[in-house]
């Protein structure tokens, strides 16, 4: 079990949550315009939450409810031409008074017709949060990704669908392409928000095996998403949405193991569990993980102070036109003399975090774990020497926790259980670490990725425009860099170049 006790926070544990109490108090009207399988056991669901559902079918009576309505539920499960307008409606009036909408694409893994309606909804812009199984989203992602409105899946399966191999790089780069998070469930659930990618360890088979928890679930996020602004400055999107599927899959252990593992008792099983759950269960519960996906690494910019002529307005230009130009990791590293320490630092922190949420940017602080906590980065990033790396974890609970690895030795000491990436180097000579280890060149990468480390890695030190691919191709899946980007004349460009070197690998 994971402690996560931090004294550096009022001594207090991990910050509480009371997702359910606020929702219970909101009672928010969930509009649904689901299918005709599940409209029942959706409803149901909705009030063992907390929630108000009603549902809707026509535009004249959803333009008397969209007033009142929290949220909005696009299910096209049983879709009709008909209903398909409809869709397009609702989806209208939903924009037009501000309320949040959670499509559900059901079976558009299995027939070309819904796959075309779910891309039309989300090409109108006002999908709030796509949420489907693994293939539904794969089958989303391809036909974006390859750009053909009019692909055929036809996999020949019913709405349910299997596992996908790549689905947390799948709903990564599907939350950047639509601006908006992406749920994907399965044997386990994974959230991205364009930015983060969770994983949430609980659940149980019998979920996939009774129709209707899939879609009830697009409904339970719908009435959440009413109430997530209240948690903005203390989560990010993917974390919030992480927490509601660890609620929701926890309901569905406690389920199973309630209706002695009987699929017709577990419906019954299942509402009761939503309706009985409280906030100390979620409190308790480990749960979510953080996943890296390669494409987060892609290029990782590191800077502080230091590295600009000790100006903070210079940090925070220098970080901002990184950000523009195409970053996709930020680690704030203040360090050495003259630096910033105490209040400044924290002011300096939350102003680059700002920064990066702006851009989507992953944050990441260094060696600071007291800090990283205090501005709620997404992670930590830590040497050989610094704070030993379980104790890392227990700090940082699900955040993402880095690694420095040089050599073989290294990697043989190194806990790397409680690490999500690794950084590697010097690969180059570098001017902008004094205490830097010996040159390991680009080659300790592959090295080290045959001694077994299978974490996703990315190069550091001394790399250039010029230098780059030959990291890349030694099996890193990024270049973390100060110079190439802090030391050029126009950091915006410097970043774009390094970017485009993954489009001509
Ligand atoms: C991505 C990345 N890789 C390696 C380092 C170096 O960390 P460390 O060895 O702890 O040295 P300092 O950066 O703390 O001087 C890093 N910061 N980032
Ligand atoms: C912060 C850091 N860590 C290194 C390591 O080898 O672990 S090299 C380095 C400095 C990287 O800066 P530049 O891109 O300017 O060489
Ligand atoms: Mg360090």
């Amino acid at each position: 079990m994971i402690e996560r006790e931090n004294p550096y926070i009022c001594g207090r544990a991990w910050t509480e949550l009371h997702m359910l109490q606020e929702l219970r108090m909101k009672n928010p009207l969930v509009v649904c315009i689901t299918n005709n399988v599940v409209k029942t056991f959706t409803a149901n669901g909705l009030l063992a939450v907390g929630a108000s559902p009603v549902m809707s079918e026509c535009v004249e009576d959803l333009e008397n409810l969209i007033v009142h309505a929290s949220a909005m539920l696009i299910n096209i499960g049983t879709v009709t031409p008909d209903k398909f307008e409809y869709y397009k409606s609702a989806l209208r009036l939903a924009k037009q008074h501000r309320v949040p909408v959670v499509l559900d694409p059901v079976g558009c893994h299995a027939g070309s017709y819904r796959l075309s309606v779910a891309l039309d909804l989300l090409d109108a812009q006002g999908i709030s949060l796509l949420r489907g199984n693994q293939s539904e989203i794969k089958a989303v992602y391809a036909a974006l990704h390859d750009n053909q409105h009019e692909s055929s899946p036809g996999s020949g399966q019913g709405v349910d669908g299997g596992q996908v191999d790549d689905i947390s790089s799948v709903i990564y780069n599907l939350s950047r392409l639509l601006h908006c998070p992406v749920v994907a469930t399965g044997t386990l659930d994974y959230v991205s928000d364009g930015t983060r990618v969770y994983s949430v360890p609980h659940g149980h088979p019998l979920m996939t095996s009774v129709t209707g928890t899939g879609c009830l679930l697009g409904a339970v996020l719908a009435a959440f998403m009413s109430i997530s602004g209240i948690f903005f400055n203390r989560l990010s999107q993917a974390e919030f949405l992480a927490y509601v599927l660890a609620y929701y899959d926890i309901a569905g252990e406690r389920a199973a193991e309630a209706c002695g593992m009987l699929s017709g008792s577990f419906s019954t099983a299942f509402i009761d569990e939503l309706y009985t759950m409280n906030d100390a269960v979620l409190n308790e519960a480990d749960a979510m993980r953080p996943v890296i996906v390669p494409e987060q690494l892609k290029v990782y910019f590191i800077c502080g102070t230091q590295d600009v002529g000790h100006s903070e307005d210079t940090l925070l230009e220098t970080v901002q036109a990184a950000c523009r130009g195409g970053v996709t990791c930020f680690q704030y590293r203040e360090k050495g003399d003259n630096t910033l320490i105490g209040i400044d630092k924290l002011a300096t922190a939350q102003k680059l975090k700002n920064i990066c949420a702006a851009y989507n940017v992953l944050y990441i602080i260094n060696d600071d774990v007291a800090l990283a906590v205090a501005v709620g980065a997404d992670g930590v990033h830590v040497g050989q020497e610094d704070m030993n790396l379980e104790s890392v974890r227990n700090y940082m609970g699900h955040k993402v926790v880095g690694i420095s690895i040089h050599s073989q030795e290294e990697l043989k000491q190194t806990d790397i259980v409680h690490a999500d990436y690794a950084g590697i180097g010097p690969v180059y000579p570098t001017g902008s670490k004094a205490d830097a280890q010996a040159l390991c060149g680009p080659e300790r990468i592959g090295e080290l990725q045959r001694a077994g480390l299978s974490l996703p890695i990315v190069g550091i030190g001394g790399i250039t425009l010029d230098n780059a691919k030959e990291v890349l191709h030694e099996g890193a899946c990024g270049v973390a860099v100060i110079s190439a980007i802090a030391g050029a004349d126009d950091p915006c460009e410097a970043a774009q170049q390094l970017t485009q070197i993954f489009k001509d690998k």
